[in-house]
């Protein structure tokens, strides 16, 4: 008996010890213990691209003790616990409801991609207590079931395109909330949580007030009824008439104080400006010649660690440098376009920048400017020049772009046609042209509320970048048209050429339409357009379009092509079905020009064609 009890603690212990852990182990990896988790995440992994390859790295059981880990999940007790996905070029937009199924989330981060759409639903998720979507594209507004999430600790949103009005967040357990640069609107809700949090949570947002922001318009009160209010009316007990003299006073009390707010605000404008522009600063010129190395126009530094001015930044990744390092960079000047002078400018961090100043722009208010720059700047598109930051005083504005390093394509196309170059090939071409229609059919989708136009494409507002052989363009200079203090103004400086406008009608894209056909000739025939630059010594056509139309009037005759391609037989069918199109975008009637969107398309499938015959 003694012997049997012994024999049973021993199988016990032994049981316990080796046997049920591996028989549990091999349970584990036999089966999947929370299935609808992992097709939460295969939602997500299906509806977004990125440059994660999630398809790749996401197999198995997420949670799995053995296998590989997924790549930005961290498990407990074999729950999703975390879900971090970070820059990684997330685009698409995420499943609305697929977090319901992870309930111990604890933290979300989908901060630095690209997603659009709505947020996700949260809704039930008790156990989170981090949720990061700054740096994206989500619109919508922030979904009320938020205030509800018991544990919640951080809410990043800045930097999308949220709108409609903050939910009215308590939960005390927030000690993180950033809601800055969107399109909020409304009161900022007046609880003790949100009462915490600075401006800098709540700023640059279209219409968001409250505290910490501007006090909330108060509707006026009409001016000839005379207000019941304490101050100066008499006890509402005595229900007496109020003598005429009190009447008088309140009614120039009420019509003084208006006068009054807007006197101490111009004060406090014109004190900020003072600030901001410091005298030396405002000193100086951007007469030096081109391709000098120097420092930035107005380039004192300001000195005082005290007065250093900082700059706004889009993107998180950039290393930040204030306007002192700006100005104190190392420049060059690249060239001098209409709107200003772009110099390259080398800060000390080793980072290479380019900063246009722009002229013309004298009458804009600091509000105005600052808006267009956020609108601006928030757009990202591979075939779009990033705006990084930007600088606004009265005597000067600066607009610092990233630097595309292989110049325009106006100086490819056009300069240095001696013999000894390298001929611009029609693979190049194409994938110039496609990245063009890419960039512009973003800018003219992209924000529905957005109907201002390019307005200024034209070859030397695209720029190259060169990968190994392959070429790349990107566009710049774009959408300044509400920047411009009048009709007259864009007229002088022959923004949106397009013969509608030229007989006084509005920009529109169609008019972007037509200039992109222009530079679609331009590639084509390799001819300089009218008006496309400052003169230079190029054999320069009257009307690109009325010249291609004449030659190619009945006979698709190959004499348009630049003789640097005709040299080469490759591509000569596709580049007449590129004209095709081009004749089109720069019909004289703006209703039958295509739209981008379908100008991409077609360029597209001659792109496709064109690889298929390779
Ligand atoms: N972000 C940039 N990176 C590198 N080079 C640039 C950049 N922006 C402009 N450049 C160079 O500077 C030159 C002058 O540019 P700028 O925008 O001042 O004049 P522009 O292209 O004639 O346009 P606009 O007349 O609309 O002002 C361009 O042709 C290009 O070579």
């Amino acid at each position: 008996m003694i012997m049997n009890l012994a024999a049973v603690t021993t199988y016990v212990v032994f049981f316990s010890l080796y046997i049920a852990p591996m028989s549990i182990h091999s349970l584990y990896q036999s089966k999947e213990f929370f299935p609808e988790e992992k097709e939460a995440l295969m939602q997500i992994r299906d509806s977004v691209s990125s440059t994660l390859d999630l398809h790749g790295n996401w197999t198995g059981p997420p949670c799995h003790k053995n296998s590989s880990q997924w790549s930005g999940i961290t498990c407990s007790n074999w729950h999703v616990v975390s879900l971090v996905l970070e820059g990684v070029q997330l685009t698409g937009s995420l499943p609305p409801a697929f977090l319901q199924n992870i309930t111990f989330l604890a933290n979300l981060s989908f901060r630095n991609n690209s997603i659009n759409g709505p947020l996700p639903n949260l809704s039930n998720l008790v156990h989170l207590e981090s949720v990061f979507f700054s740096y994206n594209r989500l619109t919508g507004s922030i979904p009320s079931e938020c205030i509800e999430l018991p544990n919640l600790k951080q809410l990043e949103l800045q930097q999308n395109y949220l709108d409609g009005e903050i939910p009215p967040f308590n939960q005390p357990t927030l000690t993180l909330f950033n809601v800055s640069y969107n399109h909020l609107q409304g009161t900022i809700p007046d609880t003790d949580v949100l009462r915490r949090f600075s401006e800098s949570s709540y700023d640059h947002n279209s219409n968001l007030c409250g505290i910490p922001l501007e006090p909330c318009p108060v509707l006026p009160p009409a001016p000839l009824v005379p207000s019941p209010s304490p101050p100066v009316s008499p006890p509402q007990s005595k229900k007496r008439k109020l003598p005429i003299w009190i009447i008088v006073l309140i009614v120039v009390v009420v019509a003084l104080v208006p006068l009054m707010v807007m006197f101490v605000f111009f004060c406090c404008y014109k004190k900020a400006q003072e600030v901001e522009t410091p005298k030396e600063q405002q000193a100086g010129d951007d007469s030096s010649p081109e391709g000098t190395d120097k420092k930035m126009p107005h380039s004192q530094s300001t000195e005082d660690p005290e007065r250093r001015i900082e700059l706004p930044f889009f993107d998180k990744n950039i290393p930040v440098f204030d306007l002192d390092d700006l100005l104190r960079a190392s420049a060059e000047v690249l060239g001098k376009g209409k709107l200003g002078t772009t110099y390259s400018a080398n800060l000390e961090s080793g980072a290479v920048v380019a900063v246009k100043t722009v002229k013309y722009m004298n009458s804009l208010s600091k509000k105005e400017f600052i808006q267009q720059m956020l609108l601006l700047g928030r757009m990202r598109h591979e075939n779009l020049v990033h705006i990084i930051s930007f600088h606004y005083s009265k005597q000067e504005k600066l607009i610092v772009y990233e630097f595309v390093p292989d110049g325009s394509l106006f100086e490819l196309l056009h300069e240095n046609r001696e013999a000894g170059r390298v001929p611009l090939n029609w693979a190049a071409r194409l994938s110039i042209i496609k990245d063009i229609a890419k960039g512009m059919a973003f800018l003219h989708q992209s924000l529905p509320s957005h109907k201002v136009p390019h307005a200024n494409l034209k070859s030397s507002n695209v720029l190259i970048h060169r990968d190994r052989q392959s070429y790349h363009s990107k566009l710049t200079n774009y959408s300044f048209l509400p920047l411009l203090p009048s009709r007259k103004s864009s007229e002088r400086l022959a923004i949106g050429r397009s013969p509608e406008f030229c007989q006084g009608k509005k920009l529109t894209h169609k008019a972007d339409v037509y200039c992109f056909g222009i530079i679609l000739l331009e590639v084509i025939t390799g001819k300089v357009p009218e008006e496309t630059s400052p003169a230079r010594n190029e054999e320069k056509v009257d009307d690109l379009s009325e010249w291609v139309r004449m030659v190619v009037n009945n006979d698709w005759s190959t004499d348009i092509l630049d003789v640097e391609i005709l040299a080469s037989s490759a591509g000569h069918d596709e580049m007449l079905k590129l004209t095709e199109i081009a004749l089109q975008c720069t019909d004289m009637e703006p209703e039958k020009r295509p739209k981008m969107s379908e100008v991409l398309r077609r360029i597209e499938e001659i792109d496709r064609t064109n690889q298929e015959n390779e």
